[in-house]
């Protein structure tokens, strides 16, 4: 073997490639695995649904094609990284002597993407022929949002005529032993409240300033945001079922060439909140308090909130996928996790947000998985790695459960 044409130089080959935001290299990113797909002979489709956000489709056919098709999803796009903070450069992919891998993308999620393709690979080599059809894709976009990548593709006759039975996604990294699985995603609002008020002289005291009803609802906000944090910090519950908010900006002064005019209280303030959601809140609840609390009419304050994808499939059942037997594929996925030595923690809810909510709108099942263990989670922090032998287990955990998976007979339903 050429030193290029390691499990691990792919797996390098893949994170060199800057498909980081603002400016993502699609093209180069899918030319590289369609070489890979093609070097094992799988069929290969590229969509584009939006200009310059391609869709990539690897397909394994299966001797049932009828039955309906497993998918194993990623996403192309990377968070961007501040290269003078990292210790080697974020798209050197430069393994270090302890066998740590460091790149933007090493874990969150360039590691599934390949690994799908190294499982396939060697299932192959070993003559394994799969029942179901086996499909792969690559997706654009989810980090910021997937409008533009999973929604299009999951709302395209392409999609639907993949006959997907049950899907995988990217799950998050695991600190101990077990390996994570996800069962549910929190949905994203996104949320914006502005204040209006007389303006007036920076030195006079009065009421309902648009500094001062903004800064009541912040404190307000502050208030919920602990109450949930307490809960959290209790051990009630974790950090993904609780309903978190976030301050992401505050713009308010008026600019001046030294900075902002300091004898004067502006008419105008905003702040941005990050919102998220367990499948299990009510976002009625969430919609009155904003209305009646955190941006009140009273207070002269108006506000928008931006829901950033679905809470409730098309038979209106929350986003989630059981983990239970009333889940056929549920205990094959779990076997196969178990069949390579592997151990599963319970199934969690995911604290963020990935592309599997557009495919479980669908009534689609989909788990959240990313075999690593004994990791740090480093997702869109500095100093991103994934330990090479962890990278290679995964392949072998993915061969098992694509293994298991695509033999299911069964036509089910869920
Ligand atoms: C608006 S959808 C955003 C999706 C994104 N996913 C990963 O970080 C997230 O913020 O969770
Ligand atoms: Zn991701
Ligand atoms: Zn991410």
């Amino acid at each position: 073997q050429q030193p290029q044409d390691t499990p691990i130089a792919r797996f390098q080959r893949y994170l060199r490639i800057n498909t980081a935001h603002p400016r993502p290299d699609y093209s180069s990113a899918i030319s590289f695995l369609e070489s890979q797909a093609l070097s094992i002979n799988l069929q290969v489709k590229t969509l584009e649904f939006s200009p310059g956000k391609p869709v990539l489709l690897l397909t394994w056919p299966g001797s049932n094609p009828s039955l309906p098709s497993l998918l194993f999803n990623s996403h192309l796009d990377s968070v961007p990284a501040e290269s003078s903070k990292w210790t080697h450069p974020p798209f050197f992919a430069v393994r270090s002597p302890d066998g740590k891998i460091f790149a933007r993308g090493a874990q969150d999620d360039k590691c599934i993407g390949v690994q799908y393709l190294e499982a396939i690979r060697n299932l192959k080599e070993k003559n394994f022929a799969p029942v179901r059809t086996v499909h792969v894709s690559y997706v654009p976009d989810e980090e910021i949002g997937g409008v533009n990548g999973i929604l299009k593709f999951v709302a395209s006759e392409e999609f639907r005529k993949l006959n997907v039975g049950f899907a995988m996604d990217e799950g998050q990294a695991s600190p101990g032993d077990e390996f994570r699985v996800f069962y549910a995603d929190r949905s994203p609002w996104n949320l914006i409240i502005k204040a209006k008020g007389m303006p007036g002289h920076g030195s006079r005291m009065y009421d309902n300033s648009a500094m001062e009803n903004l800064m009541k609802s912040v404190e307000i906000i502050s208030r919920f945001r602990e109450s949930q944090f307490d809960v959290v910090k209790a051990g009630e519950a974790p950090n993904s079922e609780v309903v978190s908010v976030n301050p992401v900006y505050v713009k308010a002064g008026i600019p001046s060439p030294s900075g902002f005019v300091m004898n004067m209280q502006p008419s105008e303030a905003e702040a941005g909140f990050n919102i998220r959601l367990p499948p299990v809140a009510d976002p009625e609840l969430v919609r009155r308090r904003i209305a009646e609390e955190w941006a009140p009419a009273r207070r002269n304050m108006t506000y928008q909130i931006i829901e950033l994808g679905p809470l409730r499939d098309y038979m209106g059942r929350p986003l989630t996928t059981p983990t239970n037997d009333s889940n056929p594929w549920w205990p094959i996925f779990k076997q196969a996790i178990t069949a390579v030595g592997g151990k599963l923690a319970k199934p969690e809810i995911l604290a963020s947000t990935t592309d599997a909510r557009y495919i479980r709108q669908l009534g689609i099942p989909v788990l959240g998985f990313s075999p690593m263990k004994n990791t740090p989670i480093l997702l869109h922090e500095h100093n991103e790695f994934l330990e090479d032998t962890v990278y290679l287990e995964g392949i072998e955990v993915y061969e098992s459960i694509i293994r298991s998976l695509s033999s299911f007979e069964e036509s089910s339903s869920y």
